[in-house]
C-alpha cells in the first residue's frame, strides 16, 4: 500500500498553516465495513484509530505497557468518506510521573483531491502500568 507523507511539523508557530501537527503514526483507508446503515463513517471507528495511534506512541515513551485513562477535547470537524486515506498524527505534550498526554490529529486525503484536510482532533492520556495493571512510574 502506498504510504502518503504529508508535511508535518511540531512548530507551534506554524499552527496557522494547513499542515498536520506531530508524527505520522498510523495510516488506514476508510472501508465500507466502518460505516453505519447510511454509509457514513462511525465516529467510534475514528476514535478507535486515534486511540491505537496514541497507544503506539505512549508505549514507545513508557517503554512498555500502557492503558488509556482519559480521552478529552474530541472534535469531529469534517466527515470521512469511504475510500479516504486516514492518517493519525501524534504529538506528546506532557510526560508526568506515570502519565503521558498525547494530542492526536486525523487528516484525510480523498483520492480525487490533492490537498489533505483535518477531520478530527483530540487529547488522549495514557498511564504506564505493570504486569499486574498497577500504575508504573516512568520517571
Ligand atoms: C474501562 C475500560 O476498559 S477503558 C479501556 C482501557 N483503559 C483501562 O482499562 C484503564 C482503567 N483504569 C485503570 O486501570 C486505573 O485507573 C489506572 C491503573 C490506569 C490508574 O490508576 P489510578 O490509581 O486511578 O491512577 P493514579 O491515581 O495512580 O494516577 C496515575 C496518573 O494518571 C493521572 N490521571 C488520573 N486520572 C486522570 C484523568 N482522568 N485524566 C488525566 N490524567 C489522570 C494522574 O494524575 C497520574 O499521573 P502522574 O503519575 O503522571 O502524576
Amino acid at each position: 500500500m502506498e504510504v502518503l507523507e504529508y508535511e508535518a511539523t511540531t512548530d507551534a508557530e506554524s499552527d496557522a498553516l494547513p499542515a498536520p501537527q506531530g508524527e505520522l503514526t498510523l495510516q488506514i483507508p476508510a472501508m465500507p465495513r466502518d460505516t453505519n446503515p447510511d454509509n457514513d463513517i462511525f465516529g467510534g471507528w475514528v476514535v478507535s484509530q486515534m486511540d491505537l495511534a496514541a497507544e503506539i506512541t505512549a508505549r514507545r515513551v513508557a517503554k512498555g505497557r500502557v492503558t488509556t485513562i482519559s480521552i478529552h477535547q474530541l472534535n469531529f470537524l469534517r466527515p470521512i468518506e469511504v475510500g479516504d486515506m486516514v492518517s493519525c498524527y501524534t504529538n506528546v505534550t506532557n510526560i508526568g510521573g506515570s502519565s503521558i498526554h498525547i494530542d492526536v490529529e486525523v487528516w484525510v486525503q480523498p483520492p480525487a483531491e490533492q490537498v489533505p484536510h483535518k477531520v478530527t482532533d483530540g487529547t488522549f492520556v495514557f498511564v504506564a502500568i505493570d504486569a499486574n495493571r498497577r500504575t508504573r512510574r516512568i520517571r
